[in-house]
């Protein structure tokens, strides 16, 4: 088969290291440091497998650790010139067990596709375990604050691993609860992991079937999915006989507290049949910054910058106040890059957690009139369908754009459009049906057509249209109420209302809804873990104090210390966030902080920056 103009030269501007990976004929773990290229090779090798391994008929699974992650994976495979809708399917691990396996095969292993309602949502899951932490006497501490810990120990189960670090009563909370979800015939995102490892482990047709859908499994993020997980991928490979290509970096594993554990992606490099190859160049960074990331660290990688690069600056600015002091310093930042020339988006303002820190950055940027955008706030409901209602809006917002721009700018727009398009829409909107147990669309032309008159640049909805009447034009064209009503998926249930809701209390625009536009012209505010798997121009962590990183951890009761494995892992968030930066990356510190209590800790700067500038200048007193 061949291979597309696109993919050749993609192939030919890959380091040899990542082309082998991308090439080689069987199972491959890449690990590799930061910004080493591990997501571009991973969508080479999906557009490569598409175009050359397998047939039209058959497609690659891809599991990422968010849905912005699948989308972005998505778009960039089929950007690189592949014939790839359809066969493609990118989503969260949760999604592929849910949709791949338990939706798809549950007829076929004597079980019934979860029915309206059935896949529990949030709230609905906090309040089941509510009930099991009640029977099982836990009186001290409310399960909405164990959910983590909860996953943790039902993951633990799941793997038969050992329990004797878990209270007993938590143990027995999550028994009860995997029991009460049995008996009700209900799902939560956790079980859906568990039970399609059974499936696949259970049922040889099933597996059969799996692997003539996706003779081919890409894992992105591996040191962030837990035992389970790794459960389901060795059974894939082991059982089913798909082909695995797995990226990770365990010096990037942040999400410890649910139960994820690099040990997995080692173990995986370790085994016979993978290939394991590692990446030492970081395209993305100057070499400074990647020194002082590997300081803060504890860890000397010896990962180099890319030839050329500029070194990049590592920058402390010391405050002398508080918080506020904190947030002056970083809009006076903000305000110096943008003078600059560096636009808005190629800037982003990380903090580790909620809080003080986060209020007042958040009032001095609009007090200063700087554009930002939160990731966090005025979010959008979770689920598939406002998912879907957000997708439609990017295709309408981009439509628009298109039809009112002029001849040439009108070409380089649809070739470099990142909205999704009609069929992948169509495709989008007939499985939800399907999942709702809808009755199919009168014909095949039905959805396209329906979809093209909700999205008709025509009917002149600009981004800048409000939300609320395009919402109702949308829900209205294509009977979405009907699916809310009928889907499995809780999220789904009250999503539009939820999201008609938002549109009418925010005043929100269309370009609010539809994902990813909005970030354009806004300065990025977000956490260390939402920073994660993106690059920026610049980057600024404010708030680098002792007490707010590393911090206190919650147990339930009350505060206390981190443990060591806690500490390790907030150390490594801070890596992740100095590691986003290509050019410039500045930390900020000071004597102390007030908490939202008003009391002032004078804890100093952070210890994190106090050792890795103890490691950066062994001969100078710090
Ligand atoms: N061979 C290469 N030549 C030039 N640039 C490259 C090469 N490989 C990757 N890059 C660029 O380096 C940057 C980082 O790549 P990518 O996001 O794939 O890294 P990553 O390993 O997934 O990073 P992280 O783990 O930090 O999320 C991107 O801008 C990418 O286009």
């Amino acid at each position: 088969m061949q291979v597309s103009d696109t993919l050749l030269a993609e192939l030919d501007s890959l380091h040899p290291r990542q082309r082998t990976a991308v090439l080689h004929d069987g199972n491959v773990v890449l690990r590799a440091g930061p910004g080493s290229g591990k997501t571009r090779t991973l969508v080479a090798r999906i557009a490569y497998v598409l175009q050359t391994q397998i047939s039209a008929f058959r497609g690659v699974a891809c599991i990422t650790y968010t849905n912005a992650a699948a989308e972005e994976i998505r778009r960039r495979v089929l950007r690189s010139g592949v014939r790839a809708e359809g066969r493609i399917t990118c989503s969260t691990v949760h999604a592929f067990c849910l949709n791949e396996i338990l939706r798809a095969f549950a007829h076929l292993t004597g079980q019934s596709a979860p029915q309206a309602g059935q896949v529990l949502n949030k709230t609905a899951t906090e309040a089941l375990l509510q009930r099991c932490f009640d029977q099982a006497g836990i009186a001290e501490v409310l399960a909405q604050h164990r959910v983590p810990q909860s996953t943790r120990i039902r993951r633990a189960l799941a793997c038969n691993e050992n329990l004797d670090s878990f209270d007993p009563r938590e143990v027995q909370a999550a028994r009860l609860y995997e029991e009460q979800l049995i008996l009700r015939g209900e799902i939560d995102f956790e079980a859906m992991v568990t039970r399609a490892v059974h499936i696949v482990r259970e049922h040889a047709h099933v597996r059969d079937l799996l692997r003539s859908r996706f003779p081919h499994l890409v894992v992105d993020e591996y040191q962030d999915l837990g035992g389970v997980l790794h459960e389901l991928v060795l059974a894939l490979r082991d059982l089913a006989g798909i082909t695995v290509f797995a990226v990770g970096d365990t010096d990037q594993s942040v999400y410890g507290f649910t139960g994820a554990d690099a040990k997995y992606l080692t173990e995986l490099a370790g085994r016979a049949d993978f290939l394991d190859l590692e990446l030492e160049v970081n395209y993305r960074s100057g070499q400074d910054i990647i020194t002082a990331a590997e300081a803060a660290l504890g860890l000397s990688r010896g990962r180099l910058a890319r030839e050329g690069a500029p070194p990049g600056d590592v920058n402390l600015e010391q405050v002398e106040g508080g918080l506020a002091d904190h947030a002056r310093v970083t809009c006076d930042l903000v305000e110096q890059a943008q003078n600059k020339g560096i636009s808005p988006e190629r800037i982003a303002i990380l903090y580790p957690a909620r809080g003080r820190l986060l209020d007042d950055v958040r009032s001095e940027l609009t007090r200063r009139k700087l554009d930002f955008r939160h990731e966090g706030d005025d979010k959008l409901p979770t689920g598939s369908l406002s998912r879907f209602v957000q997708r439609c809006a990017s295709r309408a917002v981009t439509n628009y754009q298109i039809h009112t721009a002029s001849g040439a700018d009108r070409a380089d727009m649809l070739r470099r459009t990142q909205a999704p398009s009609l069929a992948s829409l169509a495709r989008a909107f007939t499985t939800l049906r399907t999942e709702a147990q809808l009755a199919p669309s009168p014909s095949r032309l039905f959805v396209p057509r329906a979809l093209q008159l909700c999205l008709d640049p025509e009917e002149l909805y600009p981004a800048e249209a409000p939300a609320l009447a395009w919402l109702e034009h949308l829900r209205a064209g294509l009977a979405l109420d009907e699916i809310a009503a009928r889907h499995p998926d809780q999220d789904n249930t009250s999503s539009l209302d939820d999201l008609a809701g938002l549109c009418r209390s925010k005043d929100l625009l269309l370009q609010d809804l539809a994902r990813g536009e909005e970030v354009i012209g806004k300065v990025l505010l977000a956490t260390y873990h939402a920073a994660k798997g993106r690059e920026f121009d610049t980057v600024i962590l404010p708030g680098l104090l002792q007490g707010l990183i590393p911090r206190d951890v919650h147990s339930g009761k009350q505060w206390r210390k981190p443990t060591e494995t806690e500490l390790a892992e907030q150390r490594r968030t801070f890596y992740v966030a100095l590691t986003r930066a290509e050019s410039t990356v500045t930390m900020i510190v000071g004597p102390g902080y007030e908490t939202r209590n008003g009391y002032w800790m004078s804890l100093g700067p952070s210890a994190f920056v106090i050792e890795m500038a103890r490691r950066l200048f062994p001969d100078e007193q710090t």
